[in-house]
């Protein structure tokens, strides 16, 4: 059975973990204190390591799940003989190859906060350090808990704000959609199931169709009805331009957390 490591066991560890079939991998965490650590083990259902250097020795493959700015710290402190996995946003491989031995094996991984329900778009790039049945197992562990995109290290600000990142964006649209229900007199909890359901079937509209996302707006859109109106009033409060300067936005916050 592969020993996965985490090395910090905060929201995104614990979606992963959540995701991940417990009686196909060893997994186990270690977090800033051993108190929290063992707290979220707990919880997690997984061992709880006592320190990190006990987790890198008995793990096949360390993942290194805490915010960018940690991870500097971590690799002065910790030699990681290992497959070292970083999900951290903005830091580039080789932000991570000049914190380690010129030997590392490093893997980027960009997976999102739906890796709970085993639904994470994941994307995935490595250094030529990582041999291909490596790459290959940390490719199946990611898509044991969704789909995963291998990408060119240049996309992956982009892969970050577009599917790392927008699950934030598309909860605000929904709940501004509920939202509205509620203005309209409708509870609120009703209203945003309402919207859930729609977003998820639209999606999944999209994804079995063969046609583009303008061409199913046309297909809601009677001539002359309800649906148009809503068309026109998002584009005259510029939606379009407004969801892509937050992505934009995204992609360049990205860029600037980077050596
Ligand atoms: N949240 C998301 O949707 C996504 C996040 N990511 C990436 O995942 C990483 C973690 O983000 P997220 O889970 O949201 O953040 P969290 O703050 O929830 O988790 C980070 C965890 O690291 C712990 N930590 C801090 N210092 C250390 C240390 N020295 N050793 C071990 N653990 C430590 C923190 O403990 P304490 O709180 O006690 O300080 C905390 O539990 C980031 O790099 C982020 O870019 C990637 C994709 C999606
Ligand atoms: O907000 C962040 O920086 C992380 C990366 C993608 C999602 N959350």
């Amino acid at each position: 059975m592969i020993a996965i490591g985490f090395i910090g066991a905060g929201k995104m560890a614990s979606a992963i973990i959540n995701g991940l079939d417990k009686d196909k991998f060893n997994i186990q965490i270690s977090g800033r204190t051993l108190d929290t650590t063992q707290k979220t083990a707990h919880t997690l259902g997984i061992k709880a390591a006592a320190s990190h250097t006990e987790l890198i020795e008995s793990s096949d493959i360390v993942v290194l799940a805490v915010k960018p700015h940690i991870i500097p710290s971590i690799l002065a402190a910790y030699q990681i003989n290992k497959p070292l996995v970083s999900i951290a946003a903005g830091m580039t491989l080789s932000d991570l190859e000049a914190l380690t031995t010129s030997k590392q094996p490093l893997i980027r991984v960009m997976p999102n906060i739906n890796a709970t329900i085993q639904k994470s778009t994941t994307g995935i790039t490595r250094n030529t350090n990582v041999s291909d049945s490596t790459f290959a197992t940390v490719t199946a562990i990611f898509e044991s808990i969704g789909s995963v995109h291998e990408l060119a290290e240049k996309d992956f600000g982009t892969f970050t704000a577009l599917a790392g990142s927008s699950p934030a964006y598309i909860y605000m649209f929904i709940d501004a959609m509920s939202r509205a229900g509620v203005l309209h007199g409708m509870p609120k909890d009703v209203s945003t199931k309402i919207v859930a359901e729609t977003v998820l079937a639209s999606a999944e509209m999209l994804l079995s169709s063969d046609l583009n996302p303008w061409t199913l707006v046309d297909n809601v859109s009677s001539p002359g009805g309800t649906t148009v109106a809503g068309v026109v009033s998002l584009e005259q409060n510029n939606f379009v331009a407004t969801v892509i300067d937050a992505i934009t936005a995204t992609v360049d916050k990205n860029k600037a957390m980077s050596n």
